[in-house]
């Protein structure tokens, strides 16, 4: 069975779907006929060696850059192409690798920019940007300058930033990378919470364990190209995966 059609009657309403996705950077060909569907509320784990693409499919996705070829299509609605803040106020928000909060700015004005894609009025900025540091456990620290935080702190001030624009879909870029092990328990419970709202999250990981405890199934891309989809159990005796990574010269998420 091909990793494409693996898992291909998985129950639930598609939010995202991924459709023969390449991307070509000059001589270089990043990724080359990606195929994914994230369905609402699952959890999918993204990963592959140092630059398999995983970076580069998050940005065709979120509207950083388009695709070269293939489709983006989020709740039926094709959004290969558009600009990320309009994909933004579709309901997919992403972190990024390197995350620096506005370091002259409050907590809560830092998730305030998250809010503000859906209203323009500070007081309701404000309140739902309260709402989702609550959340994340930084209510208590709102008026702090963010600079001041922890660099876990401003991971999950990161997490409200992005869930203040109120995604279906919440794509994170290595958020974990730098935090504790308690602070990474911490996240993997908030994941948790989200997926229980019904929130889809598509991760890139380094932990390996994490991210086969915490996904519903793994997607797996090597030189730009799927080559493996399946539950995290799958994924790890699949061979194709093993010598992908045996073969590499590193072992990444
Ligand atoms: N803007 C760009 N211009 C040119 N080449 C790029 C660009 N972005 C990524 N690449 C190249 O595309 C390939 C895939 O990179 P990408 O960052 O997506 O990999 P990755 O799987 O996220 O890797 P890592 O785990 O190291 O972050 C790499 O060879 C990288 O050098």
């Amino acid at each position: 069975m091909s990793e494409t059609n693996q898992h291909a009657d998985r129950e639930g309403e598609t939010i995202l779907s991924v459709r023969d996705v390449g991307k070509r950077f000059s001589g270089l060909q990043a990724l080359d006929g990606v195929d994914m569907d994230v369905k609402r509320g699952e959890i999918i784990g993204l990963i592959g060696p140092n630059g398999a693409g995983k970076t580069t499919l998050f940005n065709c996705i979120s509207g950083t850059f388009p695709p070269t070829s293939g489709t983006v299509t989020l709740e039926g609605e094709e959004i290969s192409g558009l600009p990320s803040h309009k994909i933004a106020r579709r309901g997919l928000a992403r972190t990024f690798q390197i995350t620096r909060p506005l370091e002259e700015l409050t907590v809560v004005e830092n998730a305030m920019v998250g809010a503000h894609i859906h209203t323009r009025r500070r007081s309701e900025a404000e309140k739902i940007a309260m709402e989702q540091l609550e959340f994340v456990g930084l209510a208590d620290r709102a008026t702090e300058e963010a600079g001041e935080l922890t660099i876990g702190a401003q991971k999950r001030l990161e997490l409200a930033r992005s869930i203040a624009t109120k995604p279906k879909i919440l794509l994170l870029d290595e958020i974990m990378a730098g935090l504790t092990p308690s602070e990474s328990k911490q996240m993997l419970d908030l994941f948790r919470q989200l997926r229980e709202r019904g929130t889809s999250l598509l991760i890139i990981e380094h932990d390996m364990k994490a991210i086969m405890n915490i996904s519903d199934y793994v997607k797996v891309l090597n030189q730009g190209k799927g080559i493996g989809f399946g539950r995290p159990q799958e994924i790890v005796s699949n061979e194709r995966v093993i010598e992908a990574y045996i073969g590499g010269s590193d072992v990444d998420a």
